[in-house]
This record gives C-alpha cells, structure tokens and sequence, in this order.
C-alpha cells in the first residue's frame, strides 16, 4: 500500500500546532507533508519545520491524500469552492470552528470528511481534540487521520451535531485558563510575591489540580471540598465565587461561546 500524504491548507497557529506533533511523532515524513498559505512570511516557519510548501492550494490537493483545513471560518467558502468537486478519494478534516461537516459535504460533493475540534497545547504535545466519526471513510485512512491530532495529546470522539456545543471545552478555554493564571499572578503581585514565582506556582497548581481530576477518580465537588477547612481561607476566597457568581460566569461564557459558532457558522 502506498505511504498516505499529508496536506494542510492555512500555515497559522494551528497548522504549527498540528505539524509539530505529526513531525515530532513521525506521523508522515516531512517529505510527505505539503502546507499551502497566501502569505509567504507563514510558509518560512513551515519551511523550517521541514515540509513543503506552496502558496497553491490545489497542489496540496494533487500531493496530499488527508487534506487538513485550517483557515479560518471566514475565509473557509474561498477553499471549498477551489476544492470543489476534486476530492474525490481524498479525505478531508476541517477545524474551522463553526462549520459544519454536512456543509462542507454539501460544497465539497465527498462525505468523506471529518470534522475536529483541536486546540492550541497540541503545540507541546498536550492537546484535547474531540472529532467525528468515520463514517464512509476507510478505516486506515481514518485512523491516520485521527494520529494526526493524537501525536499531540488526548482524542475523543463526538457527533457532528455536538462540534459547536463542545467549543467552550476545549477549543476557547485554554483562553479561560490563561486569562485565570494571568489573574492571579496579578492579585499575587499586589500582595507582594513576585511575578515570575507566583506564575510558576499559579501554573503548577493548575497542571496539578487537571491531574487530580483526570486520576483521583473524585468529582470536581469533592476535591474542592478536600481543598476546603472549616472556617478556613478556601472557604473564605470561595465566598468571593459565590459572591461574583463565577459559575454563572462559566455558563454564559460557554453560550456565548456556542452562540458565535452558530453566528460565524454554517
Ligand atoms: N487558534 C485556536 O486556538 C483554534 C483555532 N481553530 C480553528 O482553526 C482554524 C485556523 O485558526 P488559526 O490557526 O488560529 O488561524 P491563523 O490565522 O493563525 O491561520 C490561518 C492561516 O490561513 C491562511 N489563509 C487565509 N486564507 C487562505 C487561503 N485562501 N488559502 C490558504 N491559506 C489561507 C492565513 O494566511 C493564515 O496563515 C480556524 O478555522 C479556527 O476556527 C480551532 C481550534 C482552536
Ligand atoms: O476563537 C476561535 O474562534 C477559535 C476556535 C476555538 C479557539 N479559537
């Protein structure tokens, strides 16, 4: 059986994302990885990563077998329409946020697609990517594919129907997490603890805090409620949650989050 090819369209932050897990892993050869993008200065990264590249999009096409999509949802109609109609046998995995796999069927005349999920810790090989199914793709094809973002990190599967709604879960929050440790150092430093050390701790207690969750077999309540005295400081620094409604917060964020999907989306 012949070596599957990869090829991605849009050389941005998830394109670099992806590629270094699939480079690091030795997922394809670099010499069977060939990256497109209309700006030139993005294809020199690329270059240095040890891909090919070109600014043509329909020679990605010719040289690629899984065609991986990473433009963005506004600009995603430009690359159908270049696709259309010549991805017959190719299979094609979108990320674009917001756009559905039945859309990208509708334009691309193939139901072999995928749609993904990924986020931006793909860059060191701690990623969280959620994808559809196979559907009418063939089995090793689909698996390779799925290798592409599992080099990276963790994979899990879901219904297209669900792509907008898991979003907030793992595509935008790495955004909630930063802007919570960007927080708290800045509280930290009012108090007096510098910088650099209260990022190291704040960091470490979070990368600690997401392992206990992943293995302690304990609900997000409970390990709370360990972290927890009576008449303690947790106690007391978790009134100001209650107080500013921080699952509230959560929520609305998490709508919002869903609602532009279905805004930008198709
Ligand atoms: N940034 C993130 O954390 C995540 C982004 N996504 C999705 O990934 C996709 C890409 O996002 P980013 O990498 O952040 O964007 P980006 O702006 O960094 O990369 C997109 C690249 O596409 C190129 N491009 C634009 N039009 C093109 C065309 N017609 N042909 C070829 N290349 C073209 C741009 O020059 C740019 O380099 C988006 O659809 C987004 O919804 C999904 C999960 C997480
Ligand atoms: O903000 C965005 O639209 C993209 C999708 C998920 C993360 N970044």
């Amino acid at each position: 059986m012949e070596e599957l090819r990869l090829g991605v369209i849009g050389g941005g932050n998830m394109a670099t994302a992806i590629l270094s897990g699939v480079i690091k892993k030795n997922v394809f050869p670099k010499d069977k990885i060939t990256v497109s993008d209309k700006d030139t200065t993005k294809l020199e990264k690329i270059r240095e990563m040890g891909c090919r590249t070109t600014e043509n999009n329909q020679e990605v096409l010719k040289q690629s077998d899984i065609i991986v999509i990473a433009v963005k949802p506004q600009v995603i109609d430009a690359v159908l329409d270049e696709l259309a109609g010549k991805t017959k046998d190719k299979c094609i995995v979108s990320i674009a946020a917001g756009i559905s796999k039945k859309y990208i069927i509708s334009k691309l005349s193939t139901d072999k697609v995928i749609r993904v999920m990924p986020n931006t810790p793909l860059l060191i090989g701690m990623g969280a990517s959620a994808l559809t199914g196979r559907g009418t793709i063939p089995e090793y094809i689909y698996e390779k594919a799925v290798s592409i973002f599992s080099a990276a990190g963790f994979v899990t599967q879901i219904e297209d129907e669900q792509m907008n709604e898991i979003i907030f879960l793992n595509g935008t929050s790495p955004a909630f997490f930063f802007r919570m440790a960007g927080a708290m150092v800045e509280a930290a430093k009012e108090q007096g603890i510098d910088e650099e050390k209260a990022l190291q701790l704040a960091a470490k207690t979070m990368e600690g805090a997401a392992n206990m969750l992943l293995s302690s077999g304990k609900t997000p309540a409970e390990l709370t409620a360990q972290v927890t005295s009576p008449g303690g400081t947790t106690l007391a620094a978790l009134t100001a949650f209650d107080e500013f409604r921080f699952e509230e917060m959560i929520r609305e964020a998490a709508k919002r989050c869903t609602g532009r999907a279905y805004e930008i989306g198709r």
